[in-house]
Parts: structure tokens; C-alpha cells; sequence
């Protein structure tokens, strides 16, 4: 069928000249003289739907069925979204047709191309419901904001509202998904991780590979993610969509965007132990989420304070820390750029990491020649005292840190960012954590180190692994930082950072910060906040998977970059009642 659709169509009162070209709908008004005026410019794929009649969905759906017209539904940008991404709102024009011939025309060809350009579209989808994450608005948010919109894609869902941790894991992990393109889960970083862990885990099972071995090439999940927000951090959906808003997640699902997104995988003595895309976060972000864990009932509120007893019990950890550097001729974690929508380094990333992807006898096969565990000449390795190690795959920006952890780090370029944060003094520190709320470099700090890598080990000096990690309340029973700078290959710029650290280390005095909190002795090993879990493992190796997992995204909208051209007074915005917000 030819895509191409021209004529003359009503919108209220106003007669407009509207096009309907391979890629894009079209309708520009026509004044009394004949001259055009602003034209509306909708991609087919942000198309929601089609419907013939007049019909709204909103606050309930209603259709008047009449045969010369018909409605379009389409993405519409809106101001509204904080510092990050752009919000998506449901834009909706009614069209009268001279004839209902012409009407079938206009409905039957922008069915007919928006298959034709949208081919990952999901038909049937596996909703996971968290009934308790967040603020516990979950099932609301999905019902009253999410469903409709499905609907009206023609999406059918099956819906699972959670009775237990671990429960949408299991499910795909076990239960018969044929027939669905894919999951979404509504909630937080933990249902995000659930799905993660299940679709990950079926995906190896069914290739046959062992998730246990690091130097596996492990197989992408066929699935699409999406994330309907819903819980206390949210970070996975803000740093791929650029705001926390159900609906504009729900359209990122509806007309199929996809976005890859890298995996770390975390090992222990030849076991994985579990996956991670935000943070694997040891010291500072680990006291922090097992303080957290006490405090569950203040919801998002406990990483506040847990945030801020944990700062004021001034903890730091010894280990040796040893990571296999990326190739820094394609992109540093400090070279100040953003991963935004249609990111270069991304897409030249899927190249590299699936060089023969049109050849499926060799999908995915470069994978396996990338790591291996014996490559040790390559690995560099320090050693001393930490605030806190950090490692993420995005730059696991949030609400709190709307630039995030590593504000230049790629969704999908199988690279992950390794923060080091020395010991340093308490007020050095709050500097650098206060720095993840503005746009300050917090890497222009002498006891800051950022480096992307592809894999990297940790361990504690002998004997200290098995010591339990105690309660928060204390100090560092031990002095200053001592550490060690034992690069095995050399790098510019390393004298320079040895003389910054020395300075740091006499910077730090071993007075007590704040003594009324010194009523613990300080535990010598810290935890692993792995996405949210704590870890039960002290001594681990992290290896990063290129683009393991898809998600129903596109990278963060640059403001600047997006012009929105279509028309106001016939688009409307979903009313989102004020409880939900
Ligand atoms: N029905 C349930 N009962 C108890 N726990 C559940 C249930 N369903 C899911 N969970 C668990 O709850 C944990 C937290 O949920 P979720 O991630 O949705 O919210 P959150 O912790 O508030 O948000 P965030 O992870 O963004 O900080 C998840 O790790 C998940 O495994
Ligand atoms: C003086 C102001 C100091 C403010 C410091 C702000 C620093 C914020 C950095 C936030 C980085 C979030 C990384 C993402 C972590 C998620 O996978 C995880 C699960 O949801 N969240 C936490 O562990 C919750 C962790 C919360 C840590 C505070
Ligand atoms: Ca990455």
C-alpha cells in the first residue's frame, strides 16, 4: 500500500490541508485566503492510536460515533520535568472527513504505517504490580494513569499484583512466556531488579550458558523492560527517561522505544552472585542502605536519614581495589559530555560489542573474546583507605543527584564508571556528596579518582572478611588513611595524583568527628549496596555486559535538541489527579 495520504480535513472550524508521508502526519491550517499557516508535525511513531468517531479517554473514554470522522492520539512534550528529561503527555486531534470513504482512507492508512514504522510495538504484555513500593501507590498509578493508555494501544496486559518479594523473579525465571514482547514492572529500583534478575537468568538458561563464569559472553534477553515508576529512589528510570512520570513512561512503552542498557554482574569464589546497572556501592552508599533497611517504614525518607547518621559516624574502609580500564580513546568519565537520546557513543558501541549482529550464526560471539580473567597484565591496582567505592553502568542520576553518580557515564557502551573516594577529611566529604546535588564537578576533588572500566575485583586485607559488619554508630577506631598507589601499568598523571592524595592524607586528623555519636567501635568491613540489595559478600569481582537488556526508553530528551511544533489547542493533557503526583 502506498503510505502517501494528501487532502482537506476539518479540525472544529478550521479546514486544514493534512499529509501523511512515510515517516510523518501532517496538518498545517488553511486561511480564508488560501495562505498556510503553522503546521503540527507528528512522527507515525509517536502515534498512540487511531480511532474512528470522536472519542476522548479522559477522565473516562467516550466515543461519538460518527462516520466522517475520526481521532488521533500522539506523544505531545510539555514543559514540566525539572532539570532532567521531557515530560510526555497524551496529545489528541479530531478529524471530519467530506466523506466517510475518505475517513477509512485516512484510518486504514495510518494503521498501515504505523506497522510498518514501529515494528517493536508491544502487542501483549506481563505487568508485575509492587503493591508496596515507594509511597504504595502502585496499583492506583497503574490503573487510573497507565491501563488506559494501554488500552487505547490496543496493548492487552496481564497483570500480577506482587504478594511477596521475589515473586516477578521467580515468574519469569519459570513460568511459560510465550506470546508476551514484554515486561514492565510498577514500582522501584528493587522491581526493576527483579526483572532484571529474572529475564537475565531465563535468558542464559535457555541459551545454555553458565552465569556463574565471569568470562561467559552472556546472551541479551529477547524481552523488552519497561518501568512504570513507583518506588523510593527510581533511579533506573530517571537516568534512561530523564523524569519520574508515569505516563511519559507509559508512552516510552506504548510506541516501543528501545533502549540498551549494560549490566555488571557480581561474582563470589566462581558463584554470581547478582546483577547490577545503578550502583554497587561499598563504605558510604553500603552503611548507608543497611541503616536504611531499619528504617523501612519512613519510606523514601530513610536514605535521608540513614544518609545523615551514617555521614555523622565518619567511616571509612581499607581494601585493595584492582580494575581493567576501558579503552580511553573512545570516551572518559570526565570528558563532560551526557548520554542523551540517539547517543554516538552508544551506537557505536552496539558495532563494536555485536559487530556481525545481521549474521545470527555469529550473534554475540565478539562477547567471549573480551574478558578473561587471566588478562591480569592489564589490570591496574590501589590500595588503602575509602569513604566509599562506587561502581555504575549510567550515570544513575535521580531526584537527589539529578546529574547523578557519574554524570558522563553511557547507558549502553559496556563500559562502567569506578568512583574512588580516599579518606579525607569529614567536611572534604560532605563537599564532594554535596556536590551530586548541583551541577560541581564532584571528580575536581584531591581524593576523588573516576575511571571507566570493564571489570573490576575487590578485596580486604586477610582476615577481615569474615568480621561481621556491626551496627552504625561509631568511629574509625583506626587513624589515618594509609594507602598505596600500586598501579601495575602506568598512567599519566599518577605522580601528580600520588602527591594530591599525601596532601589529603595529613589533612585528615584523627579527632573524633562529633563525639557524642563515637559510642560503637567502628566495624572494619563495610557492606555492598548492590541496585538497593546488600550484598552478603565482602570480597567480590564485577565484570560489565554491553548491552545485556533492552529497555522501553530512549535516553534522556535534549531540551534544546527537540522542537515541538505541534499544535496546542488541540492537544490535551491528561488529567493527573493531584494524589498521584
Ligand atoms: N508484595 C511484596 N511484598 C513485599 N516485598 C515486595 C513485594 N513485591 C515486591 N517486593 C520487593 O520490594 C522491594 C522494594 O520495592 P520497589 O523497588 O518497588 O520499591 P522501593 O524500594 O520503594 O523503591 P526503590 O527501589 O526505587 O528505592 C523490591 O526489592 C521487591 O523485591
Ligand atoms: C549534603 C547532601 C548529600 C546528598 C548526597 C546525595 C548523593 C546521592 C547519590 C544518589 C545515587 C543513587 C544511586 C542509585 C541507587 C539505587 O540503585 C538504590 C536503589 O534504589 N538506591 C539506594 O541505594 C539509595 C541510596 C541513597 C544514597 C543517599
Ligand atoms: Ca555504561
Amino acid at each position: 500500500m502506498d503510505l502517501k495520504l494528501e487532502s482537506s480535513l476539518w479540525v472544529g472550524n478550521k479546514r486544514y490541508r493534512a499529509v501523511l508521508t512515510g515517516w510523518h502526519l501532517k496538518w498545517t491550517e488553511v486561511d480564508k485566503k488560501n495562505r498556510d499557516k503553522k503546521t503540527v508535525s507528528v512522527p507515525v511513531a509517536e502515534v498512540v492510536g487511531v480511532e474512528e468517531g470522536r472519542v476522548e479517554i479522559l477522565p473516562q473514554k467516550s466515543v461519538e460515533d460518527t462516520d466522517k470522522d475520526f481521532t488521533v492520539f500522539y506523544v505531545k512534550r510539555s514543559s514540566g520535568g525539572g532539570s532532567g528529561g521531557l515530560l510526555w503527555r497524551l496529545g489528541r486531534t479530531q478529524f471530519s472527513c467530506p466523506s466517510r470513504v475518505l475517513r477509512d482512507q485516512w484510518t486504514k492508512h495510518l494503521r498501515a504505517a504505523l506497522k510498518t514504522h514501529s515494528p517493536l510495538r508491544p502487542h501483549r504484555l506481563l505487568v508485575f504490580i509492587n503493591p508496596f513500593g515507594g509511597k504504595k501507590k502502585g496499583r492506583q498509578i497503574y490503573h487510573s494513569l497507565v491501563a488506559p493508555l494501554f488500552e487505547l494501544a490496543g496493548i492487552s496486559s496481564h497483570v500480577i499484583v506482587t504478594e511477596r518479594a521475589n515473586q516477578a523473579r521467580d515468574h519469569l525465571l519459570k513460568k511459560d512466556l510465550t506470546g508476551f514482547d514484554g515486561v514492565v514492572c510498577v514500582g522501584g529500583d528493587g522491581m526493576f531488579s527483579e526483572l532484571l534478575h529474572g529475564l537475565v537468568g531465563r535468558t542464559q538458561q535457555e541459551a545454555g550458558l553458565c552465569e556463574n563464569d565471569p568470562a561467559v559472553a552472556l546472551q541479551p534477553c529477547p524481552l523488552h523492560i519497561g518501568i512504570i515508576p513507583a518506588g523510593s529512589t527510581d533511579c533506573v528510570c530517571y537516568a534512561t527517561v530523564g523524569v519520574i512520570d508515569p505516563v511519559t513512561s507509559a508512552l516510552h512503552i506504548i510506541i516501543g522505544d528501545s533502549q540498551p542498557l549494560d549490566v555488571c554482574s557480581v561474582h563470589h569464589s566462581s558463584a554470581l552472585v547478582r546483577y547490577s546497572v545503578s550502583l554497587l556501592g561499598y563504605g558510604f552508599y553500603g552503611d548507608v542502605l543497611a541503616e536504611s533497611e531499619k528504617h523501612r517504614w519512613m519510606g523514601p525518607l530513610r536514605y535521608d536519614y540513614s544518609g545523615t547518621m551514617v555521614y555523622l559516624s565518619n567511616r571509612s574502609y581499607s581494601g585493595t581495589v584492582k580494575y581493567l580500564p576501558a579503552d580511553p580513546l573512545l570516551s572518559s568519565p570526565r570528558d563532560k559530555t551526557r548520554c542523551l537520546a540517539g547517543c554516538g557513543v552508544c551506537s557505536r558501541s552496539t558495532e563494536r560489542l555485536f559487530p556481525h549482529s545481521s549474521d545470527s550464526g555469529s550473534l554475540y560471539s565478539s562477547h567471549f573474546s573480551q574478558f578473561s580473567t587471566d588478562s591480569e597484565g592489564e589490570w591496574v591496582s590501589v590500595e588503602g583507605r575509602f569513604r566509599c567505592l562506587s561502581l555504575t553502568c549510567m550515570s544513575s542520576s535521580c531526584a537527589r543527584s539529578p546529574q547523578g553518580l557519574s554524570p558522563s557515564a553511557h547507558l549502553a557502551d559496556g563500559t562502567g564508571d569506578l568512583i574512588l573516594v580516599w579518606d579525607t577529611h569529614p567536611l572534604s566529604f560532605l563537599k564532594f556528596l554535596y556536590r551530586h546535588t548541583s551541577t560541581q564537578d564532584q571528580f575536581d576533588l584531591p581524593f576523588v579518582e573516576v575511571h571507566r572500566v570493564k571489570a573490576v575485583r575487590f578485596s580486604v586485607p586477610s582476615g577481615r572478611e569474615e568480621q561481621e559488619y556491626e551496627e552504625i554508630g561509631g568511629l574509625s577506631s583506626e587513624t589515618d588513611g594509609e594507602r598505596e598507589h600500586v598501579d601495575t601499568v602506568s598512567r599519566n598523571g599518577s605522580q601528580q595524583h600520588l602527591a594530591e592524595r599525601a596532601t589529603t592524607n595529613e589533612q585528615k586528623t584523627a579527632t573524633p568527628f562529633l563525639c557524642g555519636l563515637c559510642c560503637k567501635k567502628s566495624p572494619a568491613v563495610s557492606v555492598w549496596n548492590c541496585d538497593g540489595e546488600i550484598l552478603p559478600f565482602t570480597e567480590i569481582l564485577c565484570k560489565i555486559h554491553g548491552q545485556l537488556v533492552r529497555l522501553y526508553a530512549r535516553g534522556i530528551e535534549d531540551r534544546a535538541a527537540v522542537h515541538n511544533s505541534q499544535e496546542r489547542d488541540e492537544c490535551r493533557r491528561m488529567c493527573i489527579p493531584k494524589s498521584l503526583t
